[in-house]
């Protein structure tokens, strides 16, 4: 069994990302919101803010109180959108309930939308125009691409539907001429539609959920999940599951580094656009 290891991708992604950055007149500023003290999210938050720093992006982090409410958010961000040294913004998720995060997604300005959450940037996705694609699925192409595992005409089957994940990357799967299936909660014979699969995605947030019986011998096993459990971090996809699968990436050190060296790259992209 290979391990696709995120690290050497992710490390190309950012070699990209400090090049491009020497071509630009001005220092891009990336400038991430969190409200609340969630752990992931404070952690999420620092790797974004370090990694930032370290390939010379100026950042800075908001940190907003866990009540404030949805009005404040919106002025912090119609404030950045306004301001020519923001020239990438991104709210961590998930947000507080009483704050409607589609609301709020759809108030940052497209073009400095790092996250490419906006539905300009998700239509446009679809639509195969260019666009600021979300990080956690580009980075999955890109480390695809830096492993050299062949998507067209493949199967990929993705286990879970979320905007931020499942959704975008079926449509960067179906851009590269890979046949495509999402599958989730509601799947009827999950274990029947996984084992199909040339490259199986696992991004449900749920441990051990794919299981070394829903995998083809030899399949590409990509685990999006990062879980913490009990006080350890275990992706979506059964330990035993390596002895089934042809490559696995591992958790941690698999997708988790790309979703941030991706956001490295979305962030140089987007001030490029705006110069
Ligand atoms: N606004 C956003 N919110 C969230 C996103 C997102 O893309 N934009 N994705 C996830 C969390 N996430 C980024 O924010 C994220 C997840 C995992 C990692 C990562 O590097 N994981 C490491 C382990 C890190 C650790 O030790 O905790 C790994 O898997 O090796 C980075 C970012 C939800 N929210």
């Amino acid at each position: 069994m290979i391990e696709l290891r995120g690290a050497p991708a992710a490390e190309s992604l950012l070699q990209q990302a400090r090049e491009r950055l020497q071509n630009l007149p001005f220092v891009p500023h990336l400038h991430v919101v969190r409200l609340g003290e969630d752990p992931a999210s404070v952690s999420y938050v620092r790797l974004k803010d370090r990694k930032a720093r370290e390939i010379g992006l100026k950042s800075t982090v908001h940190v907003l109180p866990e009540e404030s409410s949805q009005a404040d958010l919106l002025v912090l961000i119609e404030h950045l959108n306004q301001d020519q040294d923001a020239h990438g913004i991104l709210v961590q998720l998930p947000l507080p309930r009483h704050i409607d995060a589609q609301t709020v997604i759809e108030t940052i300005n497209p073009l400095k939308d790092v996250d490419g959450f906006h539905p300009e940037n998700v239509g446009k996705l679809w639509l195969g125009q260019e666009a600021l694609l979300p990080c956690t699925p580009a980075g999955i192409l890109a480390l695809c691409d830096h492993h050299q595992i062949q998507l067209s005409g493949k199967q990929v089957v993705i286990v879970g539907r979320s905007n931020i994940v499942g959704k975008p990357l079926a449509a960067l799967m179906l851009s590269r001429d890979a046949t495509v299936t999402i599958a989730h909660s509601r799947t009827l014979n999950l274990s029947e539609v996984t084992r199909r699969a040339d490259v199986l995605v696992a991004a449900v947030g749920r441990p051990g959920t794919i299981t070394p019986e829903m995998v083809k011998p030899g399949a590409v096993v990509l685990d999006v999940g990062v879980n913490r459990l009990e006080g350890k971090l275990v992706g979506d996809v059964a330990p035993e599951v390596q002895e089934v699968a042809g490559a696995l990436t591992p958790v941690p050190g698999g997708i988790g580094p790309m979703t941030v060296a991706n956001l490295m790259l979305n962030t140089v992209l987007a001030a490029e656009r705006q110069r």
